[in-house]
Parts: structure tokens; C-alpha cells; sequence
């Protein structure tokens, strides 16, 4: 058990669960990236960053459908379920020849990330991360950014459901063999939190991340951070 502490917050953790997109690694530019290359290849218009941003995190399903009723809406009318349906069968192979081509390359590591791991680290703090992307693009991410300090990696596509449903923190929290109570989820979205809640997690919010373009601060959590840095340990037994 560790005291963990941020400027007016306390938790006694026995494990942390970090999730991935808009939390550890800003990952808009890879989004972006796979995405256009995927539009190019269908003959469909661009999509720009900051909508793409109010899309992450409900993994590559829901963003791919997203994504494509927004270009491919007209006068504000979304498409047909039948033609909708007819673009995501070739989208979805082409998503992910792209998305893989380029996994990590338009990606960066949120400044206090490395300082905050190192703390829970040098703590002894078991670590895993949960993500709603799926799980071999996670793992390959991790590894391009050198962060090899999670002792369980789970994806979206890892259990029957993804966050905002506990199941991958419940199941998390039992492959790391600690009590939901005493793991710590930290993300940067609705998803992250209402997982959280539902498996009776503690949970802390990063400030910065996509939150489906809302500020975290308006989410349901324990508390909120600026930046991974603020993290302290102030007890460890
Ligand atoms: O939806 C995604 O692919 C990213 O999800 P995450 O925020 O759970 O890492
Ligand atoms: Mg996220």
C-alpha cells in the first residue's frame, strides 16, 4: 500500500491503472494521419484534428463511424444506414493496414509523463494500462516510446466490453490481483471515469486530454490533475 498525494487529495493505492490515448500519449496526429490515408483511398474529403479529437476514445469502431457520417454528411443529413454500412466494410481493413503503417509516428508523450511513471516506479507501485484501442496497436505504441512499465496492457477489443463499462478495470484489477478500492484509474475521459465508478475505483483525471472535446473538470471523478508531475508519493508499506 502507498499514499499517493496531489495538492489536496490523498489516495492509498495498491496498484495504478493508466489509460493510453490522451492520458500517457498524445496520439491525435496518428489518428489523423490513418484516418486521411484511409479517406484518400475511399475518394472521401479530409477530416480535420479538432473534430477528429471529439471522436477518441470509445475505440476504432465507434471513430471509424464517427468519422465517416461526419464527411459524409450533406446539409447536415447524415447518411443512409445501407450506404454507411457499404463504406465501413471497406474502411475498416483500410483503417487498420494504415493505422498500423504508422502506429507511433505522429505521437508524443504528454509533458510529466516519464517524471510521474518514474514516481510510481520508484515506488513500487504495480502499474497497468487499460485502453479502449486495441491491443496490439497499444502494445506496438508502448514499445516505439521505450514505456515498459506496465505489468498488464489491455485493449479495446481485450474483453467482450470496452470502458465506459467496468469490465476492464474489474478484469484488470484481477489479473494485478489488487481490490478495485485500492486501484487507482487515472484517464482523461468520461469513459475513463464511469468505468471507474462502476467498478469502485478511485479515479483521477488529466486536465489535458480529448474528453470528446468537454473539460474533464465537468466529469465525476476524485480529482484532477495538470500534468503526471504532480503525482507524489508520500508513504509506502
Ligand atoms: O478509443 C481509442 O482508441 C482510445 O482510447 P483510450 O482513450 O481508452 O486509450
Ligand atoms: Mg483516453
Amino acid at each position: 500500500m502507498a499514499t499517493l498525494t496531489l495538492p489536496g487529495k490523498t489516495f492509498e493505492v495498491d496498484a495504478a491503472i493508466f489509460d493510453l490515448d490522451g492520458t500517457l500519449v498524445d496520439t491525435l496526429g496518428d489518428f489523423g494521419e490513418a484516418l486521411n490515408r484511409m479517406l484518400a483511398e475511399l475518394r472521401l474529403p479530409p477530416v480535420a484534428h479538432e473534430a477528429i479529437a471529439t471522436m477518441v476514445g470509445k475505440g476504432s469502431e465507434h471513430l471509424l463511424v464517427s468519422v465517416l457520417n461526419h464527411v459524409l454528411a450533406q446539409d447536415g443529413k447524415a447518411p443512409s444506414a445501407i450506404k454507411l454500412e457499404a463504406i465501413y466494410q471497406q474502411a475498416w481493413p483500410s483503417y487498420q493496414r494504415h493505422y498500423a503503417a504508422i502506429n507511433g509516428q505522429f505521437a508524443e508523450m504528454y509533458p510529466g509523463v516519464q517524471q510521474g511513471l518514474q514516481t510510481l516506479a520508484a515506488a513500487g507501485i504495480p502499474m497497468a494500462c487499460v485502453t479502449n484501442k486495441p491491443t496490439a496497436f497499444a502494445i506496438e505504441l508502448l514499445r516505439s516510446l521505450d514505456l515498459d512499465c506496465f505489468a498488464q496492457v489491455f485493449g479495446g477489443d481485450a474483453f467482450e466490453r470496452k470502458k465506459p463499462d467496468p469490465l476492464p478495470l474489474l478484469r484488470c484489477c484481477a489479473a494485478l490481483g489488487t481490490a478495485p478500492a485500492c486501484t487507482l484509474m487515472i484517464g482523461d475521459s468520461a469513459n475513463d471515469a464511469q468505468a471507474a465508478r462502476a467498478a469502485d475505483c478511485p479515479v483521477l483525471l488529466v486536465t489535458y486530454g480529448y474528453n470528446h472535446g468537454q473539460s474533464a473538470r465537468a466529469v465525476d471523478a476524485d480529482a484532477w490533475m495538470d500534468s503526471l508531475a504532480e503525482l507524489k508519493v508520500c508513504r509506502q508499506s
